[in-house]
């Protein structure tokens, strides 16, 4: 026995041992082994008792973990009632606040900034604003669910915001947006700075944190989009930077039966933690279309909307499987008159204004509870149908400057939201009925309190209970009950506290995990190809955007190098504020993008024989349209947007398209804001267009400014024309531009548009030359490139000639090669003179002039030595006289009044004053004497639709008032 005990005693002495392992020698470890070895009972003695002993302690370890785990299921269950009575009592409370609530905040005269005067405009208490008139002493007194001082931080606009998020949490679709004039500081309560985050960050901060707090596994999905000229454009997708780019799918607005507003195509990616969704909020607000205004030097330019979605399975308490919310930065509602907007601005200042008040109109009618809600007037109230009604939940917050030039602007965005608060709150009410509303409402309040702090206490036991669960686990995790408790622990700690996982998916997500809402529809599947996609998710992700090239005109951007100014026509995206999120993105770091026109701009312009190509293989979409089904799809697919085409061909490396895309015939479409061509103010607006479709194209050509200089020198390289035509630099036009020493900034980028202008002068005449149907752009379509080529043809040696019509001859279906090289059938008639005598050609169809024998031989004579060709004039002389002897060629220009030529070509003044500038640098180069001829022959061209033709005078008389 006493040996037994003795052995008893040795395994728990191992045991003791076991924390001293470095005392513990081989000799004693062998001692205590052959000392076991000795016993009678041999090990299976040990086995056994251990065994038994062990399954005492297991029945001790069981019972406490079946009474931990009823001790749960008892807790879980009231947690879940008191969240079913949180709901209930939340929802209540909101429905007396009203589903549409109203908030007013009051900017504040920010040190430093120039406010002029200001009104007496005051935070009368906490709902009500006073607006003194100054100039009468009268005032009024508006109200609101809640009016937030200037001095009010970001923290307490939150704090009112934050019952919304928690009705998020119940199943109701909410929306919150800012509302108000340009520069009142709607992104500042949206998005705040670095250091004062506003609504948006808290706000998805809240909801993770109370989906902690909740006892539910919630599943999130971030997606980020801007209506921009009334277009959807989602700005968690890469914008194609190169033509080569894809371009991501269109988006468009289904409503499924239950009235569910789908956006198919709208990125909508995972996110298990505030990190995650933090990263995409940053990564889309640099894509968001900002730019300076006179009113605000960071302007949005669009509506931003954020879309948070959640499902929550398993939760019958909930109103929705899945909700949404939808946090809202409008653009600011602004007067043309005041911000002096021009162009694009002026675009998107009507596109804002137009949507706005589109939305006024939405929730008048639903204050009003109108039979028909206008929800088809705009895209925003389309996209906002299901979150806009009376299941869910609106949160306005009105913003407003104490400036006295924006006393319109204010009284307008106090009277529509105050309007928007009456209606709803019916405070028409008596009295004797508010107050009996105020007393249920603070009642209600009193009773969330409670059931809050009791869900609190309830929390912390559950917590206890599965650390202790926890601990027993892992003591003996062999048993089936402790093997239940483990389980039990993980899944109640899933719930109440879901780590982060990282950011799966995006839209292509398994659509067993992604909202309804949020899978892609058979449409979709089939523009995205994500019917082919593979169970591997990136994979999936991969193969969308590997989709054979999907291009439209709207989401072309070029990156540009300069800030721009005030009304400039360049939208760019913006550098996000909290710069402690870090969201990597190389490429856009710093970078600033100019918007290309937008379907707004584009959607009109349609070539009439591409709609019938089914062969094309560039397709195009009217991305905007609602109805975008398979049919439309089917229809839009070849039709061809000029600006698009435009671009690529100046651009793209695939020939095919440009043969597939034009064919024979070449139509060019003035795009719609650019057809009033003919008032002043309009005019000049077209030129800035086109100047900014210009810089656009310099920028870009800048930026790859070394390689264009290599292609420019095409000295057997063996590249095709149309290679040489994209890549081929204004060497000339760039050197001349570039010298800082001779013309100022400004009158270089003049000098750019002007030259546009006189490039677009050229392809007109080339292409009624050469037989093309033309329908003429002049207002930017067209490329510089043309001139360009056009330049650098007569500025080469007579190799690069040689060359040019070698690479001609490779290349089939060129649109933008030179004159003389267009004309392929006759190359190998081609003499200098001929040359010459068609260059005349071109200048005499350009100007309507009639050019002399002796004109045409001594321009020979320049061009033999412009290009080094002298040698061969005199017997090429002969030739010219026979090309003479046949007459000029008809043109379709000569039809025209010289007067009506000349204002459809270009303006001299224009032209005249912006070279003038750099005429006495740029005398003896190539490219400023083929501009003064140019010039020359406008200025004829002008004089002789003024009549002086009559007086006899000869063309040197033209010549001389030149020079
Ligand atoms: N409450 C505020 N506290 C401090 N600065 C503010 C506040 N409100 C606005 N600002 C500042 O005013 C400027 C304009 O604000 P913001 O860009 O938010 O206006 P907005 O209404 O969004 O204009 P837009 O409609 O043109 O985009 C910003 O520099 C912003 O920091």
């Amino acid at each position: 026995m006493e040996s037994r005990k003795s052995v008893h005693k040795l395994a728990e002495t191992i045991h003791s041992f076991v924390g001293l392992k470095s005392h513990l020698t081989s000799s004693w470890v062998k001692s205590v082994s052959n000392i076991i070895k000795s016993l009678p009972y041999g090990i299976s003695y040990f086995e056994t008792r251990d065994s038994s002993e062990k399954r005492d302690g297991d029945t001790d370890i069981s019972s406490v973990i079946l009474k931990i785990k009823g001790e749960l299921a008892t807790l879980t269950a009231y947690i879940n009632q008191l969240n079913t009575q949180r709901s209930q009592v939340l929802n209540d409370l909101l429905d007396l606040k009203g589903n549409i609530r109203v908030f007013c905040r009051i900017r504040p005269i920010i040190t430093g900034e120039n406010f002029g005067r200001f009104r007496l405009l005051s935070a009368l208490d906490s709902s009500n604003v006073l607006l003194k008139f100054a100039d009468n002493n009268k005032s009024k007194t508006y109200s609101f669910d809640k009016v937030f001082s200037p001095d009010s931080t970001q923290d307490e606009v939150f704090s009112e915001v934050e019952p919304v998020i928690k009705s998020v949490l119940d199943g109701y679709n909410a929306c919150i947006f800012a509302f108000g004039q340009t520069g009142t500081g709607k992104t500042f309560t949206m998005e705040g700075t670095q250091h004062f985050p506003g609504v948006v960050p808290r706000a998805i901060e809240a909801l993770f944190k109370q989906a902690v707090d909740s006892n539910r596994a919630f599943l999130f999905s971030f997606s980020m989009m801007e209506i921009y000229l009334g277009n959807l454009k989602d700005l968690l997708v890469p914008h194609p930077t190169k033509p080569t780019d894809c371009m991501p799918p269109c988006l468009s607005i289904r409503t499924d039966l239950k009235g569910e507003v789908e956006i198919e195509n709208l990125v909508a990616a995972q996110v298990s933690d505030l990190k995650q969704a933090m990263k995409l909020y940053r990564l889309g607000c640099r894509f968001r279309s900002t730019a300076p205004t006179n009113s605000n030097i960071t302007s949005s330019r669009s509506h931003c909307l954020i879309r948070l979605s959640i499902t929550c399975h398993d939760a019958p308490e909930r109103r929705r499987e899945t909700n949404k919310i939808w946090l809202i930065d409008l653009g600011g509602s602004e007067r043309v008159l005041k911000t002096m907007a021009r162009g694009r601005r002026l675009e998107e200042g009507k596109a804002i204004n137009l949507s706005l008040s589109a939305l006024g109109d939405v929730i008048y009618a639903l204050q009003k509870k109108k039979g028909h809600v206008p929800y088809r007037n705009s895209k925003l109230t389309q996209v906002l149908k299901d979150s806009l009604g009376d299941d869910s939940k609106t949160l306005m917050l009105v913003h407003i400057s104490p400036k006295e030039d924006d006393l319109c602007e204010t009284i307008c965005s106090l009277n529509f939201a105050t309007r928007a608060r009456k209606i709803h709150l019916g405070i028409a009410d008596s009295t004797e009925e508010r107050k009996q509303k105020e007393i249920a409402m603070t009642n209600l309040q009193q009773k969330m309190k409670m059931i809050e702090d009791e869900r609190q206490d309830v929390r912390r036991n559950i917590k206890k209970l599965l650390v202790e669960l926890e601990n027993l686990s892992r003591t003996a995790p062999a048993s089936n009950e402790q093997l239940d408790a483990s389980n039990l622990f993980i899944e109640i700690n899933h719930n109440l506290e879901r780590t982060s996982n990282e950011i799966t998916d995006v839209t292509a997500a398994s659509t067993l995990r992604v909202p309804r809402f949020m899978r892609p529809t058979v449409c979709s599947r089939g523009k995205s190809g994500i019917n082919h996609q593979t169970t591997d998710d990136k994979a999936k992700f991969t193969a969308r955007w590997r989709r054979p090239l999907f291009r439209r005109a709207e989401s072309v951007s070029f990156p540009v190098k300069s800030t721009s100014a005030y009304n400039s026509d360049c939208s760019t995206s913006r550098t996000s504020c909290l710069v402690d999120l870090n969201v990597e993105s190389g490429a856009d770091k710093g970078t600033r993008y100019i918007e290309e026109k937008s379907e707004y701009d584009v959607k009109k312009v349609v070539f009439p024989e591409q709609e019938t190509s089914p062969k094309s293989s560039v397709s195009g979409c009217l991305v905007n349209d609602e109805g975008c089904g398979n049919r439309k799809i089917n229809s839009c697919s070849s039709t061809k947007y000029l600006k698009v085409d435009s671009w690529l061909r100046l651009h793209k490396k695939e020939p095919a398209t440009s043969s597939n895309t034009h064919g024979n015939k070449r139509v060019l479409s003035i795009p719609a804001p650019r057809k009033k061509q003919n008032c002043g103010g309009q005019k000049k607006d077209n030129f800035e267009d086109t100047k900014d479709h210009y810089n656009e194209i310099t920028a870009k050509n800048n930026a790859n400014h070394e390689k264009l200089e290599k292609c420019a020198d095409v000295k057997g390289t063996g590249m095709s024309i149309q290679e040489t035509v994209i890549h081929n630099p204004p060497t000339l036009l760039e050197d001349l531009v570039s010298r800082e020493d001779f013309i100022s900034r400004d009158s270089r980028r003049d000098l750019k548009c002007a030259l546009d202008d006189i490039g677009e002068i050229i392809i007109h005449t080339k292409s009624s030359l050469d037989g093309l149907s033309v329908v003429e752009n002049k207002s930017g379509s067209s490329s510089p490139t043309n001139i360009w080529c056009s330049t650098f043809n007569f500025n080469q040696d007579d190799n690069r000639v040689n060359k040019l019509f070698e690479m001609q001859e490779k290349t089939e279906g060129i649109e933008y090669s030179n004159y003389f090289l267009a004309d392929k059938s006759k190359r190998s008639q081609h003499s200098l003179p001929d040359l010459a005598y068609r260059m005349l050609d071109v200048r005499r169809e350009d100007s309507g002039l009639a050019i002399s024998i002796s004109e045409q031989k001594s321009y020979c004579s320049h061009v033999a030595s412009e290009i080094g060709m002298e040698d061969v004039l005199e017997e090429d002389l002969d030739t010219l006289d026979q090309c003479s002897a046949l007459g000029p060629k008809p043109s379709i220009l000569e039809m025209r009044s010289q007067r009506t030529l000349f204002m459809d070509n270009a303006h001299p003044d224009e032209i005249f004053t912006k070279l003038v500038k750099s005429k006495e640098s740029t005398r003896n180069s190539g490219i400023y004497h083929l501009l003064k001829e140019r010039i020359q022959n406008l200025w004829g061209a002008a004089l002789l639709g003024l009549g002086l033709q009559s007086l006899g005078l000869e063309h040197e008389f033209f010549h001389g008032l030149m020079i």
